[in-house]
Formats: C-alpha cells, sequence, structure tokens
C-alpha cells in the first residue's frame, strides 16, 4: 500500500525563507513531509527536477461577476483560468455581480454558486454601500472575508459608492466586528469633477482619461480613508495602489502602529500608459497606468518593501464592453483582464531586478494568508494545504488559446513571460497541468468562518 496520496520529488521548493530542492509528501490534501528525499510511495508521484515549486497563489481581488453577470467571467472559466496561473485560493468582489454582495442572503447564495464551479478555493467580500450598515454584522457572521467599498464611482449601478456617513459607519460597525475593509481609493469629487471638464470638451484621448485619474485623486482619497479609520478604529486594506504619494502617507500610517495593509497589481508594474496610448480600452483600468516615470517608483517601492501584497484585480467583460470603435475611453469598461498572470508576472519581475523568489512567495500567498487569517494557506510546510504552483522556467508568451479566461482580450496577449505554471495542485489535487484543466477535481472549498478566525 501506498505511503502518501502524492509525492513531489526534487522541487525547487519555495519556503519563507530559502529555495532549497526538497521532496514534498501530501495526505489527504495537506503536506505531511517535507525531507531532501522522501523513503516510500505515493498514489501519484511526480518528479519535479529544474522545476519551482511556489506555494499556491491567494489572489485577494478578483471580479467574476456572477450570479447576474455570469457573461462576462462566471466561477467556472474565472477559477480555471486562476488555477492555470498556479492560483490555488481566490477572494471574489461583492461587486458586478447582480446582486451585489452586500447582504447575507447574497452572500450565501454567491457562496453556492462558487462551490459548485470553482476548480480552486475561495472567499468571498462583502460590500459596504450606502443604507446597508446594518447588513454587515450578518454578512461577517456568515463568513465574509472583509467588506469593500468604493471612493470614486464604480461604474456598476447595483454597487453605489460610500459617502462619508457611510464610510464612518461602516467603519465603526467593520472595527466592532474584527474585520478589514478594502478600499478603491480614488476621490469621486475629484475625478467626477475632472471628468465632466474633459466630456464637455470633447477630450477623450488615453491622455484625458490619465489626467481626469491624477495621482492626487488616490493620494486625497487614502488620507481621508486613514483618518476615518483613526476615528473609528478600523483595519484597511488599500487594492490597486498605483502612485508613490499613496504609498507615502500608508507607510506613514503604518509607522503610527496603523492596521494597514497595501496592495498594487502587476498591470501597475508591468504595463505604463504607453499601453493605453497604443493599445486603447483593453488597457483602461482605474485608477489608470500611470507614465513610465511612476511605474518606475512603484517597482522601487516594492523592492523597498512597502507593498504587502500583489493581488490582480482581474476585472473582465465582453469584448463589446471594450470596443474603440463604439465606445471612446471614458465609455469603455474599466479593468484589467489577466487573473492568470500574477505569478508569472513576479517572477518575471524577480528575474530582472534580482528579488528572491521567497519575497515572491510573501506577496502572491504568504501576506495576503496572514492578513487574512487563512490558517492552513500561504506557504509550504508541514500541517499546511498542499496548495501549489509548479513553475518551469520555459518563456510563455500569452495566446487567445492559451489564456483562459472568457473573453481574452487583455493587455497581456502578446506578453512574452520568462517562466510557465506547469502544473497546480489545490489541497493536494492537480487542478492544472501542462496547459489542460483536469476535469476529474474536487470542487473548489468555500473559506468562510470555521477557516478564517
Ligand atoms: N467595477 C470594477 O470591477 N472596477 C474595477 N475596475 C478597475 N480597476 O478598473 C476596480 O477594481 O475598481
Ligand atoms: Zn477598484
Ligand atoms: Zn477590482
Amino acid at each position: 500500500m501506498a505511503n502518501y496520496d502524492l509525492l513531489i520529488r526534487n522541487g525547487l521548493v519555495v519556503f519563507s525563507d530559502e529555495v532549497i530542492q526538497t521532496d514534498i509528501a501530501v495526505k489527504k490534501g495537506v503536506i505531511v513531509k517535507l525531507e531532501a528525499e522522501i523513503d516510500g510511495t505515493a498514489l501519484e508521484e511526480r518528479d519535479a527536477t529544474g522545476l519551482y515549486i511556489f506555494p499556491g497563489v491567494i489572489d485577494v481581488h478578483v471580479h467574476f461577476s456572477e450570479p447576474g453577470r455570469e457573461q462576462w467571467e462566471g466561477f467556472e472559466t474565472g477559477s480555471k483560468m486562476m488555477a492555470a496561473g498556479g492560483c490555488t485560493t481566490f477572494f471574489d468582489m461583492p461587486l458586478n455581480g447582480i446582486p451585489s454582495t452586500i447582504n447575507d442572503r447574497a452572500l450565501l447564495g454567491k457562496a453556492e454558486i462558487g462551490k459548485k464551479k470553482s476548480v480552486v478555493d475561495f472567499a468571498l467580500w462583502g460590500g459596504l454601500v450606502p443604507n446597508h450598515e446594518k447588513d454587515i454584522k450578518g454578512l461577517a457572521e456568515n463568513g465574509a472575508v472583509g467588506f469593500k467599498a468604493f471612493l470614486s464611482e464604480t461604474g456598476n449601478d447595483e454597487f453605489e459608492r460610500a459617502d462619508d456617513d457611510t464610510l464612518l459607519n461602516g467603519m465603526k460597525e467593520i472595527a466592532s466586528l474584527g474585520k478589514i475593509l478594502a478600499l478603491h481609493a480614488e476621490s469621486a469629487p475629484i475625478t467626477n469633477w475632472l471628468q465632466k471638464e474633459k466630456q464637455q470638451k470633447g477630450l477623450v484621448s488615453a491622455d484625458d482619461y490619465l489626467e481626469s485619474r491624477p495621482i492626487i485623486a488616490e493620494a486625497e482619497a487614502v488620507d481621508r480613508a486613514l483618518t476615518y479609520a483613526k476615528l473609528t478604529g478600523c483595519a484597511l486594506h488599500f487594492v490597486h495602489i498605483s502612485s508613490e504619494a499613496a504609498i507615502k502617507k500608508i507607510e506613514a500610517a503604518k509607522l503610527e502602529g496603523m492596521d494597514v495593509t497595501v496592495e498594487t497589481c502587476p498591470h501597475y508594474l508591468l504595463f505604463s500608459h504607453q499601453d493605453l496610448v497604443e493599445k486603447g480600452p483593453i488597457a483602461k483600468c482605474a485608477p489608470p497606468l500611470r507614465e513610465k516615470k511612476e511605474q518606475e517608483r512603484l517597482l522601487q517601492l516594492l523592492i523597498d518593501g512597502k507593498f504587502d501584497m500583489i493581488s490582480s484585480d482581474h476585472s473582465p467583460c465582453p469584448y463589446s464592453m471594450k470596443d474603440p470603435s463604439v465606445y471612446n475611453l471614458f465609455e469603455a469598461w474599466g479593468g484589467i483582464s489577466g487573473g492568470q498572470f500574477t505569478l508569472l508576472s513576479m517572477i518575471e519581475l524577480a528575474l530582472n531586478h534580482n528579488i528572491p523568489f521567497t519575497r515572491v512567495a510573501e506577496w502572491t500567498s504568504e501576506a495576503p494568508a496572514k492578513r487574512f487569517h487563512l490558517q492552513s494557506k500561504g506557504s509550504i510546510q508541514v500541517g499546511m494545504d498542499a496548495d501549489f504552483a509548479i513553475v518551469s522556467m520555459k518563456e510563455f508568451r500569452v495566446t487567445e488559446d492559451n489564456f483562459f479566461a472568457k473573453h481574452k482580450q487583455s493587455v497581456y496577449l502578446d506578453h512574452t513571460f520568462p517562466c510557465q505554471v506547469t502544473s497546480t495542485y489545490n489541497r493536494g489535487k492537480l487542478i492544472y497541468d501542462n496547459g489542460d484543466i483536469i476535469e476529474s477535481v474536487s470542487f473548489g472549498k468555500w473559506l468562510h468562518e470555521r477557516d478564517i478566525s
């Protein structure tokens, strides 16, 4: 009889503090042994000589738009795409689906869909929107991983941005429940005012779009949120931060002892405003891709340890919503489709800038697990879930065939990474292997209150 369910031999395992060739033994979805050479046999044995084994990516920021807009993505294609990128846990945002995840009924309804359709594990955010502060408790008690609010317009009628009153009430309630509020930090007054001015003059170029969402709008929103958090004691997580000015404020708050974390996304590090100029709406997001100089600053801030984690903000839509012959840059859907490429992007940056792979694992797995209390995830250690992304240092050019999102338009198309994900294991089960989603998988697990404590 086999000793283990799974043995992965000779892989270069990316631990928290070192990368070292190690055998991994798995039983019942959990890592049970890590040694240079493990004796015994397993039902599934794999030789990973020359391959890197990262802890499965934990991406705290995706929009799968289901229920209600599954034609935009949905849990099935979305989760398969994430698996193809080495992701084993994603957190779905509370907006873009119908209904929005703003009460316990919507949360539980979405969870049921995810449990049936997701091939990897997932958690769900709850929304903080006006007049729904009373629903926060129910969301938290039923397993929302945290709360999300917008300081700018959302582009989505079903999910209103939070006004100051909502923010203060919501933060107080969220703090009392010991949860975290995630924020899209761009000032609505500033961006609305600038956008109106541009539109009145018929100015709709890429430069105009960038100018309508300036760095100062991000910095102001961050400032205000931090002030309110200080008043209410609420823990914050800033999503997709795109400027040094915002990071300076967040860094100062951290030094004061405030409970705050920050993410950026690979697209702010890999691409710049020039891509919006050249590629049009597929490179549109909010905050916008920044000028080259700011992109370089963000990279330095990353190297200096100023970002806690990296998330994809996979925000897809049907191609028609980004069709430049129909919509100008202000009208087209804002969001980058690229959830598959977080780990590959960070490895590319690591190789180009001499960043140890241990830090890639920290940004893409360990830090999100710690921040959101995923006890059994985030690192390759005995007793942890057997969530792995196996990576080879072979080039990978993104095409419509190897990009698993429902809609293939993406700023990443034609990008060549110096590496590829060859296989993904979720709790010991092979989910993705050499270009194929393996069909006979257990469905993903919803990580709710029992996993998040
Ligand atoms: N409604 C959205 O999905 N918006 C997203 N869009 C972006 N980032 O362009 C976001 O995260 O703000
Ligand atoms: Zn956002
Ligand atoms: Zn988002």
